[in-house]
């Protein structure tokens, strides 16, 4: 957290070179409000993006920052650790043996974001990241400012920060293919009028995301007569089409393929 933050107070000029709001994400992107124009109003972050997999967006290591390249990179072989005991789990707590998700392929892309939201004068006009559901699975950790917050039961809960804990959200595409025994997790980190900028680091672990022949959907294995699939199938463009087009919208995704 100490090497993002590095990163993020280093002059306009630096970062700037970096700056992009493309969409055919590759390397490493520094960006604020990916979705501005699309969404109705902007919100208070900056990230840098760094894409580790797969090979062909994989950032080469000069292209990554010297300021967070060390650790940026060791936190990524952590975060992966982290990532893969989790999707196990996962699986088997569907019952379908420890490996199910990674051939699926959920290790296959990767992508660490560091956000930083910097102070904000009037945080009531604004948020710092909209309400939205993840992708895959996502590994995050943050500082002690606090703001990140998800909702249960209908209601904003804080998710206080704890120092050396992790948060794991639970993506779209987890809940679908479990046909919702596993559900994602809304969340939205709020705007602060704390002078001290709160900054977190995020691993999002995902499906690979360009071919429009793999289709995705409810695991058969888990399917009965009486338990149908709740959703249609899928593809990651058509997932991204929506993340893209619409900008971070809550459950926008599940939404619109639920049968
Ligand atoms: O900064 C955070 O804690 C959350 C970031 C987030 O939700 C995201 O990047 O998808
Ligand atoms: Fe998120």
């Amino acid at each position: 957290m100490n090497a993002i933050k590095a990163f993020h107070d280093q002059p306009h000029e630096v970062k700037s070179k970096l700056y992009t709001r493309a969409h055919d994400r590759e390397g490493v992107i520094y960006t604020s409000n990916f979705d501005l124009y699309r969404t109705n109003a902007a919100t208070w972050h900056d990230s840098l993006a760094v894409w580790l997999s797969p090979e062909k967006k994989r950032a080469e290591e000069k292209e990554i920052p010297e300021v967070c390249r060390k650790e940026l990179l060791a936190w990524d072989l952590r975060s992966a650790k982290v990532a893969e005991a989790l999707l196990e789990l996962l699986s088997e707590g569907l019952g379908l043996g420890a490996e199910k998700f990674k051939d699926l392929g959920f290790l296959v892309s990767k992508l660490i974001v560091g956000h930083y939201y910097p102070y904000c004068p009037q945080p009531d006009l604004t948020v710092g990241i909209r309400p939205h559901t993840d992708s895959g699975l996502t590994v995050l950790l943050q500082n002690q400012v606090g703001g990140l917050q998800v909702k249960h039961d209908d209601e904003w809960v804080d998710v206080e920060p704890i120092p050396g804990a992790l948060t794991i959200n639970i993506g779209d595409t987890i809940q679908i293919m479990s046909n919702d025994k596993y559900v994602s997790v809304e969340h939205r980190v709020l705007a602060k009028a704390s002078k001290e900028p709160r900054i977190s680091v995020v691993t999002f672990f995902d499906l690979e995301t360009e071919s429009d022949t793999n289709y995705y959907g409810a695991l058969p294995e888990l399917l009965t007569p009486d338990k149908p699939a709740l959703y249609r199938k899928f593809t990651m463009p058509e997932l991204l089409e929506g993340f893209y087009s619409k900008g971070l919208e809550n459950k926008f995704f599940i939404q619109k393929i639920r049968l």
